[in-house]
């Protein structure tokens, strides 16, 4: 049996790592009283609260939070019609703090998430964890055996080509989940008492070429490197499929950083995840998805973007043009998404303009 961390007592560190340069998205149709928990951890950084469904409802945020929240009146003020582009009653609108925030990372968390104990009993600072993992490189083109070569107390195992240990860039952070595991519909409905008790000790790159199912709930980026490209697609309201935003998002990021030469990681650090969805609400919103996927994974096993594509907003929309010309088949829903990822890019470069620096860079 887990159960989740007590923090009471634990200090609130004045001069946390990245203190200035990371936004916490929070996606909500509940309440914020989590935050009280993770309050040792999160407070001294900025919140961006997603706030989904009624925009009259008034969150409350716990005090002592720095924050800003955006309902659907603000995200339909800021975009005007390319709010289309972002998910209504649905987690996926998560994805409008990523496109707003101004800081090089992101570290994305449900509601329904505690703060997990380690099997010593101590309370994990998911966040914390995280910035290690992005800020220590990532080793996707040859599998280290020991893990995570740049841990404390691991390195790289006998075999291992010493032209390949410097690394690359780490663009993304998957953590995992204590307690309710992120099972699909049919999963749950098969096993509706299976917790996850298992608190694997490891961080790996996930080899270069290999797609994985990115579960939103506790994730971390680095917007500087990927951020264009996490969007979370067409869900919700309106839409024939739901549950499938964070999946659809790691495909895509992990086909840009696998061509850009960019690393994700999975594995520390976990979070307690405190309760499971409703697996028939969920078998609804994901069961076109369930037979899609069979034709959408080749797809993306198969996506080759050309050596022109270098920045990840070219990346993205040679991907879109993709979409739009081999999965419109499988139903239209597909020509709208592909359609929906270019507004996407397009809302993205509006509110981040490039600096003009970096423009003559380019130039
Ligand atoms: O319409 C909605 C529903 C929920 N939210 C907020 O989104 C997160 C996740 O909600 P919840 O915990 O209820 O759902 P899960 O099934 O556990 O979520 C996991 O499945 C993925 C579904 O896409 C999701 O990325 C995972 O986290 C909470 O913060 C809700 O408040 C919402 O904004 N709108
Ligand atoms: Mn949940």
């Amino acid at each position: 049996m887990v159960e989740p961390a007590n923090t009471v007592g634990i200090a609130v560190n004045p001069t946390p790592l990245l203190k200035d340069e990371l936004d916490i998205v929070i996606p909500t149709i509940r309440n914020l009283d989590f935050l009280e928990m993770w309050r040792p951890f999160l407070q001294p950084y900025h919140l961006i609260i997603v706030q989904d469904g009624d925009p009259s409802k008034k969150i409350h945020v716990p005090e002592g939070y720095d924050y800003e929240l955006y309902n659907r009146n603000d995200i339909n003020r800021i975009l005007g019609p390319k709010a289309s582009c972002i998910s209504f009653k649905d987690s996926a609108c998560r994805c409008f703090g990523y496109m707003v925030s101004k800081k090089k990372y992101i570290f994305t968390i449900d509601d329904d998430c505690f703060v997990a104990k380690d099997p010593s009993g101590k309370a994990v600072n998911a966040l914390e964890q995280h910035i290690k993992n992005l800020l220590c490189p990532s080793s996707p083109f040859f599998f280290n055996t020991l893990y995570d070569p740049y841990r404390e107390g691991a390195d790289f195992v006998r075999g291992y080509p010493f032209s390949l240990r410097e690394g690359v860039s780490t663009a993304v952070s998957h953590g995992l989940w204590l307690n309710i595991p992120d099972y699909d519909a049919p999963t749950q409905l098969v096993k509706p008492k299976e917790r996850n008790t298992r608190y694997v000790d490891a961080v790996m790159t996930i080899p270069k070429g290999t797609l994985f199912p990115m579960c939103g709930m506790n994730l971390a980026f680095d917007r500087d490197l990927i951020g264009p490209a996490m969007y979370f697609g067409l869900m919700g309201d309106g839409q024939p499929i739901g549950r499938y935003d964070d999946m659809w998002a790691g495909w895509c990021i992990k086909v840009i950083c696998d061509h850009l030469g960019l690393g994700v990681k999975t594995g520390l650090p976990y979070i307690y995840h405190s309760k499971a969805s409703n697996p028939f609400v969920n078998l609804k919103k994901e069961y076109k998805g369930i037979f899609w996927q069979e034709e959408i994974i080749p797809f993306f096993q198969n996506a080759k973007l050309s050596k022109e594509a270098v920045t990840v907003q070219q990346c993205y929309i040679e991907l879109s043009k993709m979409v739009k010309e081999k999965l419109s088949s499988l139903d239209p829903y597909f020509d709208k998404l592909a359609d929906a990822m270019v507004t996407w890019i397009e809302a993205w470069d509006e509110l981040n303009p490039p600096t003009a620096a970096a423009a003559n860079g380019k130039a």
